[in-house]
């Protein structure tokens, strides 16, 4: 189905390297709200992919079609290389998958809660189930409150049990759909470290999120949606590093500084009390790291007699590519 606004290189077809792969998928509601439009989306198999956009700007929706729950309006959608939602029966039992929170029972104790999940299962072996929810209630911590009724679970443990129910069975793919919202900061941070030691195993994850800083912090790649499209999509640190840093010197030789800099090629500077900051020349620097002339350069404004008080690059983040790509602040309502 040759489109006319394709921006993915690959033909279509099968895509085994990918877990997830979308190709002009797109979602017109009923009421005619176009949630999602012409969405292409690669997620390399191995990665911990963020999903990233302001609230309303179809990430719920797009899982939702990629896990087979609603019909795209038109495009396609591969989940660990198979159509979907056609082949959602083959595909599906390797997914775990947490959307707009677990469905628990609260007057059940998470154990049981686990129990009742497997026991959901047509596969699952009922003579290995109590081995398999232990495992699990080890794997995400809640061993020693797996006997606590699960409506005295903070929102954090709940998530945690939710997961726990996703990983029953070993999973090639997780899709989490706003894991973090609503929890304090060490829920949090709790299950930011589960998704790290799951990928670690090598489980593709798939989370989305409205919270940058999020992303920044447990992800591999991400994908940038607003209003239903695609900004773009990438490393973290290919997104952040093409808004690179500035440089920034400190020192009290502003002028001198200045006039050495421009020497190695920094441009754009600018002189605010006693910091000189610039534009590094663009060479090629590598993903994650500084750029490469970084220690030259320090080593010339000494050489200079530039007398340094602190140097260095001021980090771009990938709220700052966000901002360089819609002009905009992060908090757009939908
Ligand atoms: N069932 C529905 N019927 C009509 N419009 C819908 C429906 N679900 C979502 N929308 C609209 O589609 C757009 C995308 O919503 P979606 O929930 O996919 O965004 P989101 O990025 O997941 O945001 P949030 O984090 O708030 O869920 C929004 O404008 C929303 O109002």
């Amino acid at each position: 189905m040759p489109g006319s606004a394709e921006r993915a290189p690959s033909g279509a077809g099968c895509h085994p390297d990918a877990a997830i792969h979308t190709r002009a998928l797109t979602k017109r509601y009923r009421g005619g709200q176009l949630a999602v439009d012409g969405l292409d989306l690669t997620v390399p198999r191995g990665s911990v992919f963020g999903f990233l956009g302001p609230n309303g700007s179809g990430k719920t929706t797009t899982i939702r079609m990629l896990m087979g729950l609603i019909e795209p309006t038109s495009g396609s959608a591969e989940v660990l290389g198979e159509p979907m939602p056609r082949a959602g029966r083959r595909v599906l039992p390797r997914v775990g998958a947490l959307i707009e929170g677990p469905a628990l029972y609260g007057f059940l104790s998470g154990r049981d809660n686990l129990v009742r999940f497997d026991a959901a299962d047509p596969t699952a072996d009922p003579r290995t189930r109590a081995a398999r929810v232990d495992a699990a209630l080890d794997r995400v911590g809640l061993v020693a409150a797996a006997g606590k009724k699960a409506r005295a679970y903070s929102l954090g443990m709940k998530q945690r049990l939710g997961l726990a129910a996703a990983l029953l069975q070993p999973r090639e793919l997780l899709v989490l759909d706003e894991p973090t919202n609503g929890l304090d900061p060490q829920g949090m941070r709790e299950i930011r470290t589960l998704v790290r030691e799951l990928a670690a195993d090598g489980t593709t994850v798939f989370l989305s999120s409205h919270l940058l800083d999020e992303i920044e912090q447990v992800c591999t790649h991400a994908a940038v949606m607003a209003q239903g499209r695609l900004l773009t999509q990438g490393t973290v640190a290919g997104l952040a590093s093409s808004t690179r840093g500035r440089l920034a010197v400190t020192t009290p030789d502003t002028s001198d500084a200045v006039r050495v800099l421009k020497e190695h090629g920094v441009t754009d500077l600018v002189v605010v009390d006693d910091r000189v900051t610039g534009e590094l020349p663009t060479g090629e620097p590598p993903e994650d790291a500084a750029p490469l002339d970084l220690a030259d350069l320090n080593a010339a404004l000494v050489h200079a007699r530039v007398r340094v008080r602190a140097f260095g690059t001021e980090r771009a983040s990938l709220e700052d590519a966000f901002v360089a790509l819609t002009g905009e602040g992060f908090d757009v309502a939908g």
